[in-house]
């Protein structure tokens, strides 16, 4: 769990000095992976800094009661002069765990980063890419309850990406996700729920479809009524096979016997095959919207 108490964050230069964050008062749960939305300047990328610890807010407190990861993807910590490799090993050895975990987390990051012999050279000769596959595959390395994404820092071509999000998925129930992204469809895809921020202000949704819809709203392009219809039987649809799957792993970690399995396999093809069906309509319903404007 992580509490947002009376938070407030300004940034003191010539061209700013207003509260970026005005009095943020939130909870988030355990296990649930959310959302962060609202337009450019909103303070996202800010709330998420001061969730994981990078930066401070003038006043309040974040109080983390479980392990909460660096942005994903953040490269400005490296050490250009050292190796892709030397400095995995000086951020796993500052971790602890030991000559098994360092070698762990180093083994790890080469496989996921797929940089080839690159991993032995300075970092400074790297593509932009090359170190968000460094950074990336450090993150991930380690066994936090709470990773937190920007896509201002998650960069990576399409393959990586995929990858990357793969990785996450692997990590459902195990750990959640606290995003920053306009990609909708990423954030209905790997979030539950969703902070909306704007004019300072934080509001908390427990559907990640109505923290969307919210920001919709403020910014002059609410949904129409058959765009949310799509959106709710899309979203319900995602939510029925999440549970099955929960089911699914719950029941093969308890030893269930084959035959339950079995069902719980044949719900989740159907289920899967709803929610194609579901965003296939959301998808025509968009272009209809889009055609109408
Ligand atoms: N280091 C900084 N120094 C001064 N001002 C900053 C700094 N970082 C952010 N800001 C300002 O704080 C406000 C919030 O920025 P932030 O990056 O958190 O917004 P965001 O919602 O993530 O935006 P975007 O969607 O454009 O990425 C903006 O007005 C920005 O100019």
């Amino acid at each position: 769990m992580i509490e947002l108490k009376g938070l407030y964050k300004r940034y003191h230069n010539h061209l700013h000095n207003e509260w970026v964050l005005k009095d943020i008062n939130l909870t988030i749960p355990q296990g649930v992976s959310v959302g962060l939305v609202g337009p450019n300047g909103a303070g996202k990328s800010t709330l998420l800094r001061l969730i994981g610890g990078m930066d401070s807010p003038e006043r309040g407190a974040v109080i983390r009661r479980c392990r909460v990861s660096w942005p994903i993807g953040l490269t400005g910590g490296f050490k250009g002069s050292m190796t892709g490799r030397q400095n995995v090993q000086f951020v796993a050895r500052v971790h602890g765990g030991g000559v098994q975990g360092v070698k762990r987390v180093i083994d790890f990051v080469e496989g996921f980063a797929e940089i080839g012999p690159a991993f032995d050279r300075p970092v400074q000769t790297y593509s932009s890419g090359m170190r968000s596959r460094l950074a990336f595959g450090l993150s991930l390395a380690f066994d936090f309850d709470v990773y937190l994404s920007d896509e201002a820092t998650s960069v990576g071509d399409r393959a990586f990406k995929a990858k990357a999000k793969q990785a996450f998925r692997d990590r459902v129930g195990k750990a959640s996700l606290i995003m920053v992204s306009h990609g909708e469809a990423i954030l209905r895809d790997m979030c539950q729920a969703g902070i909306f921020l704007h004019q300072g202000r934080a509001q908390w949704f427990d559907e990640i479809d109505d923290a969307i819809a919210a920001y919709h709203e403020t910014s002059g392009m609410p949904d129409s009524a058959p765009l949310r219809q799509a959106r709710t039987a899309t979203w319900e649809a995602r939510k029925e096979l999440r549970a099955v799957k929960a089911a699914h792993a719950e029941a093969q970690a308890a030893g269930a016997d084959q035959a339950h399995l079995d069902t719980l396999m044949a719900s989740m093809t159907h289920k899967r095959q709803l929610l194609r069906q579901r965003k296939a309509e959301l998808a025509a319903v968009k272009e209809q919207a889009d055609d109408d404007d």
